[in-house]
């Protein structure tokens, strides 16, 4: 059962906490900045609850976050339903050996990385991150965990940017997102 009893007047508090910085961090680019939503102790409390309770059912064994804000919001995640946090990072930061998968970004290129070792096959996992845009990282990561053979419960996103459509290159499994942006 969900400790929110107004869904609809936390998502309106959470929205009013994420602030919109443009052409960062290039010109054109409206950067959605999550950093007074995470320094607002009840704002932060309030999202990390809702996306548990819209998530919760999945019961996950294994939250996949990535690199950096999906650390954040995956970690807290991880805790609050009772599952293990595997991180996915930019390349060269994880020690052991790896699988790689580079993609495309709304205002660039890069890759990601993740233990090859991280969990067993066919184990329960999630992906999380703060931001859905343009897909390439969730992509990215959904690649990966499907090397290591996991079972993909799906994809869970704090914002979705619906007008950069992202959620059409992950035909693998569910999207779920707290905040769609039209
Ligand atoms: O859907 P996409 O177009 O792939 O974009 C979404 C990704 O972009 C941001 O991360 P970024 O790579 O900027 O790194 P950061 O979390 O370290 O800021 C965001 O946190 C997502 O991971
Ligand atoms: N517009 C945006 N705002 C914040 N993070 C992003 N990651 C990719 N696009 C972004």
């Amino acid at each position: 059962m969900s400790k929110i009893s107004d869904r609809s007047a936390a998502l309106a508090q959470i929205e009013g906490l994420i602030r919109d910085v443009p052409d960062f961090p290039k010109p054109g680019i409206i950067f959605k900045d999550i950093t007074p939503l995470l320094g607002d102790a009840k704002g932060f409390a309030l999202a990390i609850d809702l996306m548990a309770a819209d998530l919760g059912h999945l019961k996950p064994e294994y939250i996949v976050g990535t690199e950096s804000r999906g650390f954040i919001f995956g970690a807290a995640l991880a805790y609050e339903l009772g599952a293990g946090f595997i991180p996915v990072r930019k390349p060269g930061k994880l020690p052991a050996a790896v699988h790689s998968c580079e993609y495309d970004l709304e205002y660039g290129t890069d890759a990601v990385e993740v233990h090859r070792d991280a969990l067993q096959h066919g184990a329960r996992t999630l992906i999380v991150d703060d931001l859905l845009a343009t897909g390439g990282t969730a992509r990215a990561t959904g690649e990966l965990l499907r090397r290591l053979g996991a079972d993909l419960l799906g994809y869970a996103f704090l914002i979705e940017l619906a007008f950069l459509n992202g959620r059409q290159q992950m035909a693998d499994a569910p999207v779920q997102s707290l905040i769609i942006i039209e």
